[in-house]
């Protein structure tokens, strides 16, 4: 009682009281009331809140999305994140996306209940500021009417389990649409309603009609199909009788099956209590003492305190009638019906605000509250996964950091020892080199010296015909070069292959120590093939050799016999331009081709 005193003085201060006459009505103050329903309006609250999550979550959904495609992208030799957790990754993304379809559709819903008549459609009306749902005598709601905002112009209705949208242009048509319509008590028609018209359902509040709770037994299926995301329920008396059986009844079952509902419960028809001013206390108080015991004691939903911010007297038809003659620019106390409507249309607007905060909180601590926590769970989840990543990461950089290192030191050790190599087998080279050219140097001088022989083989008969002579020096030539080439190859050939194949091994030994065993074997194959047979080729070519001899079987030699002599023993430099001693000898042409073969040679092969 204390509580309505004082909402009564803090909502009238200034005029006469619940009997103030409809004449003296402060439009200043409705005017100031309006005005902070449209802008502070504690709708704002959930308003504000939604905006706020559905950010959080678009920030989110970006997150979880890159996240995923990160992930994703891994080169997938890499083994830092397996199939399993790519998979709980991209489950997040459906799970974002799932909560934020949700979220958007996300609302504050209010449901009024109460037995037939009572005026609920009448209290949606007078809040929603239009005649919006049908009301009249007798049972006119025959199903549940959900009305909702919509964007645009138009207003329509969805009947259940159907898609086609039935315009609706007034509110005759609308009973007219839902009386036609053999409809069930629990179905629902949702009406879509231009929210610009009423701030209300801009802010996305959305009401829901019921038929009486005395026509049905069936106030479970209710329950569980209408009134589980509720999130404020308003329970409308009669204030010209008392609380049913019935009401009550159903609001038991709904304390039951939702912990601690909010409940408001509104004595409508004060009106009707103007027409006995004398009781109109007394039953004030009785009522409310009933609506208090019902809120607090029985159904416990809230302290007595708290119930006593939750029980109004009001008049909807009469608040409905000011707001649709304010709506036309008229002054509300015209639709008064009888004294008392200031007190009473305050009470109604006291209502709204108290309804409006209730709500707004509720919606976001319900609505909001598990997805805020389900949001901070897949963020920290990913935040966890991820930071698990980046040890494992951590880790293998590790790993590899000491595998590169490991190998950059040994391709600087292995270039190091490669050098050397390469220098020590250069100059084994080298060495051999001259080896062989010592080898065969001595060797062909031996040959050339032992040529008197070859020249004997040759058994072509001589004559000195220029003509037979040349054919004769063309023969002897290659006589020459074969025995020469063959006495050379028996002699070099196994010496020379056995050191360039012992040299070959070392090289190919040294270059094994450098490379790991694994490649040795995958390159084995490769360098044996690549290892030919040594062979060794001698091409004299003695017809060019002896190109420019020209024979002179006069036998007129021009070096001196000692300078002869001092070549042979290899104690006189030649330059090939020695003065030459006549010999004349007569007799076997052989032997002095043969001479002349010798001295040719050792002319031609002098290693000075
Ligand atoms: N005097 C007076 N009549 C009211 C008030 N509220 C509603 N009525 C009238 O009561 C009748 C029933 O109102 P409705 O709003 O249809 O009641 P309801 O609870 O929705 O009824 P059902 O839809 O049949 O369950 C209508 O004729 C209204 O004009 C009020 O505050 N004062």
């Amino acid at each position: 009682m204390s509580a309505y005193l004082n909402r009564a003085v803090s909502m009238v201060a200034g005029n006469t009281g619940m009997a103030s006459s409809s004449s003296s009505f402060d439009t200043n103050s409705i005017s100031e009331n309006r005005s902070f329903a449209n802008d502070k309006s504690p709708l704002q609250i959930f308003v504000k809140a939604k905006k706020r999550i559905n950010d959080i979550y678009d920030e989110i959904n970006e997150y979880v999305i890159e996240t995923f495609h990160f992930v994703n992208d891994l080169p997938h030799d890499i083994d830092i994140v397996d199939k399993a957790e790519k998979e709980l990754f991209e489950s997040y993304i459906f799970k974002v996306s799932a909560i934020r379809e949700v979220l958007h559709r996300d609302h504050m819903k209010v449901a009024f209940f109460g037995r037939t008549s009572n005026g609920k459609s009448s209290v949606i009306n007078a809040m929603l500021k239009d005649k919006i749902l049908p009301s009249g005598i007798g049972h006119t709601t025959n199903c549940f009417c959900q009305v909702e905002g919509v964007d645009g112009e138009d207003a329509y209705l969805v009947k259940e389990g159907s898609d086609e949208k039935l315009n609706v242009v007034n509110i005759k048509q609308l009973a007219n649409a839902l009386c036609q319509e053999k409809l069930s008590e629990s179905s629902l028609v949702r009406i879509f309603w231009p929210r610009e018209r009423c701030h209300l359902l801009r802010d996305d509040v959305v009401f829901v009609d019921s038929p009486g709770v005395d026509v049905s037994a069936n106030l479970d299926d209710w329950i569980d199909n209408h009134c589980l995301d509720a999130d404020v329920f308003v329970l409308v008396l009669n204030a010209e009788s008392t609380m049913t059986l019935a009401e009550k009844s159903f609001f038991h079952t709904v304390s039951k099956k939702l912990s601690k509902p909010n409940v408001f419960v509104l004595n409508n028809r004060w009106d009707a209590a103007a027409d006995e001013m004398e009781f109109q206390d007394s039953v004030r108080t009785q009522h409310l003492e009933r609506c208090l015991d019902f809120l607090s004691k029985e159904l416990k939903v809230c302290s007595e305190k708290e119930a006593a911010e939750r029980v109004f007297f009001v008049s909807a038809k009469e608040t409905l009638n000011a707001r649709i003659f304010e709506s036309k620019g008229q002054p509300p106390h015209l639709g008064a019906i009888t004294d008392g409507f200031q007190t009473r249309y305050f009470e109604f607007l006291d209502f709204e605000r108290k309804f409006e905060e209730c709500i707004s909180k509720s919606a976001v601590k319900t609505k909001f509250e598990q997805h805020s926590s389900r949001g901070r769970n897949i963020g920290n989840d990913m935040h966890l996964m991820l930071e698990n990543i980046y040890d494992r990461s951590n880790v293998m950089k590790k790993e590899k950091g000491g595998v590169k290192k490991k190998l950059t030191d040994r391709i600087q050790s292995t270039e190091s020892n490669l050098m050397q190599i390469t220098r020590e087998m250069k100059q084994k080279i080298h060495n051999m080199v001259e080896e062989v050219e010592k080898k065969v140097s001595t060797a062909l001088n031996e040959e050339i010296w032992r040529l008197g022989v070859l020249v004997d083989e040759f058994s072509m008969p001589f004559h000195s015909e220029p003509l037979v002579l040349n054919i004769y020096k063309k023969e002897l030539n290659a006589h020459v070069e074969a025995g020469l080439g063959s006495n050379l190859r028996a002699r070099l050939s196994i010496a020379l292959a056995t050191n360039i194949e012992s040299a070959q091994c070392e090289m190919t030994d040294r270059m094994h120590s450098l490379i790991s065993s694994e490649t040795i074997i995958t390159q084995n194959k490769q360098i044996l093939t690549r290892s030919q047979p040594f062979e060794m080729l001698y091409s004299l070519n003695c017809q060019n050799l002896c190109s420019d001899f020209q024979e002179n079987l006069d036998f007129k030699f021009s070096w001196g016999i000692t300078s002869m002599i001092n070549r042979f023993t290899g104690k006189m430099k030649t330059n090939g331009k020695q003065s030459l001693t006549v010999i004349h000898r007569q007799g076997n042409a052989v032997n002095y081709t043969s001479f002349f073969f010798v001295i040719y040679f050792l002319e031609l092969f002098s290693l000075d």
